[in-house]
């Protein structure tokens, strides 16, 4: 980074922000396979915290590299670059005063640990969306695990690209033995508990 460049401290802070929404701020960081359920429990938890009055918003993969990251792939360095950005994003939106969710693959450790780095102690959840790859293909929401057995999409995500489970998640929603709604519910509970909300 060029050395003339000087952080400027913001007169209204973190704190200021999460005192006048009445609730903590953070970022949610869902990760799992394509189709495992991330975004329809990210949709279903912002809903409701929505419904609660909580300032929270969310950050979709398929939508971010529609715009932000249009310049990205999948090859594991437009991932890493595609999660680095997307985690400065989502630092942003904590600093706002902001709960963010996350529904990102984010397939390697690395890249969610960086993440994790740069974003205050306690103001970072990792929760990993489990669920069996044969369940992921089964539900197939997009059509595309078909692609990638026939090779129309190389390199997909527990196909012949690999996806490394979270080692010490704060949280893990079995979305194969519960629905979206009471995954999400889990997910609020969890946030109550740690006095989020
Ligand atoms: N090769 C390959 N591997 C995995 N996924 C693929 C691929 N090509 C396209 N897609 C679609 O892109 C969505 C994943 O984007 P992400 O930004 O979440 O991926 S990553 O975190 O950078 O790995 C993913 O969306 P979700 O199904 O919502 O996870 C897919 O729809
Ligand atoms: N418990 C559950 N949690 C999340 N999704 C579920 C669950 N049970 C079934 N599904 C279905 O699985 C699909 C998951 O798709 P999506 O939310 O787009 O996943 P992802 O964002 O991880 O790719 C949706 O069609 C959803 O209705």
């Amino acid at each position: 980074m060029d050395s003339n460049i000087v952080w400027h401290q913001a007169t209204i802070e973190p704190k200021d922000y999460r005192s006048k929404n009445g609730h903590h701020s953070g970022v949610v960081w869902l990760t799992g396979l394509s189709g495992s359920g991330k975004s329809s429990i990210a949709n279903q938890v912002n809903k409701k915290l929505y419904e609660r009055g909580i300032q929270s918003y969310i950050l979709d993969g398929d939508n971010i590299r529609h715009g932000l990251n249009a310049d990205l792939g999948f090859k594991p360095e437009d991932r890493k670059e595609n999660i680095r950005r997307i985690g400065e994003v989502a630092k942003l939106f904590a600093d706002s005063g902001t709960i963010v969710l996350t529904a990102f693959i984010s397939p390697y450790q690395e890249d969610r640990d960086r993440v994790r780095d740069i974003i205050d102690s306690g103001d970072f959840l990792e929760v990993h969306v489990d669920c069996p790859l044969s369940e992921c293909e089964y539900r197939d929401p997009k059509g595309l695990y078909k692609k990638a057995r026939t090779g129309e999409i190389k390199g997909f995500t527990g196909i012949d690209s690999p996806y490394e489970a979270p080692d010490s998640p704060e949280l893990v929603l079995e979305s194969n033995a519960y629905s979206v709604d009471e995954c999400a519910e889990q997910l609020i509970s969890f946030l109550e508990k740690n006095e989020w909300l």
